[in-house]
This record gives C-alpha cells, structure tokens and sequence, in this order.
C-alpha cells in the first residue's frame, strides 16, 4: 500500500492509463477491459487491472492539477513498479485547426506549474513524451483511420486563467491546454520510465463549443483505444 493507494504490490500492471476523472477510469475498465478487478478506492480515486487483448493493463484516476497526478504517478513508478504510463485525457483547443473531439498526441508539454521551477531552479526545462510509445500510438491511430493531431500541448495550473495569452501561445506552436502532461513527463524521465499523452479536444476556447460532462466521461473512444493499442505493442 501506498498513501494514496490501498493496493498490494503486484496488483497493479506494468504499463497504465491515466485518465484524470475516476469514472473515465471506471469507464474504461468496463467498457474495454476483461477480468478487471478494482485496487483502488482511496479518494474514489479509482484504480483498475484487468486484461486487453490478453495483455495485462490498469486504467487510474489522476485527479486535475499537476500537484494531484504527481502524486498518483510517482507512487506508481516508485511502489508499484509502473513501467509505461498514457494518459488519457481532455483538452481545450486555443488553435483554429484544431477541432473539438480531434485527438492530440502531446510530443510535449509547455508549462506555468511552479513544480519544474522547484526542480530546476531558473532553467527552462522541456517535458517529452516517451518516441517509442508516441510512434506506436501514432502507428495506431493511424490503422484505425484516424487523423491525428502530434505537437506541443499546454499544462496550465490555472483553469479558468483571465490572464492567459492564448493567442501567443497558438502562434508558437501550442495546439490545446491540459492540466497534468509536464507533470506526468518530467516525472517518467526522472524515474527513466516510459510516458504519453493522448488527449482529446473536449471545448474550444476561440469558438465556445463544448462537450458535455457525460461525454467527456464516456464517449473519447478513439483517443482510449489507441492508448491500449500503443500500450500492448511490444
Ligand atoms: O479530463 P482530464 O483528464 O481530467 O483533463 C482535463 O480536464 C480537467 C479540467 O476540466 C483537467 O484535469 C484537464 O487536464
Ligand atoms: O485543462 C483544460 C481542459 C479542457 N479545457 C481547457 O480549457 N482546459
């Protein structure tokens, strides 16, 4: 047990996928796993393993914010052995070509979280997704038909932020705004473990469209199947 999960060493799989919201974990366990047995339920942060396509997986609940999923991963990585970690996630479009529902595959994360300030002291750090596991879900996705988005996404610790500069950051680059993926990179390489994020564009900040929160808990299907297609490519 760690302090944030009631499970024993060895019930928790090699390789992750971490939603933020607990009941996209949920979700995802019942709709795409077999044989799934429930490890966490400290918080209601919950945790299941199970089996896709005869390959063991776990599916965790991350919480929001970047000081909640370092909690989660670094008790994965550091208890549980964690090797390989996707985050499943939602996003906000600040680019015009970039769609609500479209599938973001975040090569990396830029950041106003203080943590990587606290780490590195003044130097501007550049959080990176894992090349293996980004070609395998990018091969993925492409086997399914689906056109997905690859490039720079934006961890924001605040979220309804009046000061932001979206339009700035969209002309450097940056596709959609999220809340964990510097965390979860910067995390992985100091525990030389693999990690990805693949996120789905839940609202767009230039248009106002958005998705439903029952949407967003349950109907980001491409964005988990290529997840568990890339998780179980060896
Ligand atoms: O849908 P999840 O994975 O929680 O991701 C996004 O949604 C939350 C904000 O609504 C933040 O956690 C952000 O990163
Ligand atoms: O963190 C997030 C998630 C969805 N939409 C946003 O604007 N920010």
């Amino acid at each position: 047990m760690s302090v944030h999960i009631n499970a024993k060493k060895g019930d928790i799989a090699d390789t992750i996928l971490l939603p933020g919201d607990p009941l996209r974990a949920k979700y995802i366990a019942e709709t795409f796993l077999e044989d799934v047995v429930q490890y966490n339920d400290v918080r209601n942060m919950f945790g299941f393993t199970g089996t896709y396509k005869g390959k063991r997986i776990s599916v965790q609940g991350t919480g929001m914010g970047v000081p909640s999923i370092s909690i989660y991963v670094t008790e994965l990585m550091n208890e549980y052995d964690v090797k390989k970690l996707i985050r499943v996630g939602t996003c906000g479009s600040i680019h015009k070509d970039v769609k609500v529902r479209d599938v973001i595959i975040a090569q990396s994360a830029s950041t106003d979280s203080k943590m990587n300030e606290i780490i590195f002291k003044g130097i501007s750090y550049a959080p990176t997704a894992d090349f293996d596991l980004l070609l395998k879900a990018y091969n993925a996705g492409l086997e399914k038909g689906l056109s997905l988005r690859v490039g720079n996404v934006f961890t924001e610790d605040v979220f309804y932020n009046d000061h932001a500069e979206h339009e700035k950051w969209a002309e450097y680059g940056i596709l959609a705004l999220e809340m964990e993926s510097s965390a979860l990179y910067t995390l992985a390489a100091k525990y030389g473990r693999q990690a990805l994020s693949i996120l789905t564009v839940s609202d767009h900040l230039l248009t106002g469209e958005v998705t439903t929160s029952e949407e967003r808990q349950t109907t980001f299907n491409d964005m988990i199947i290529v997840a568990l297609e890339a998780a179980i490519q060896e």
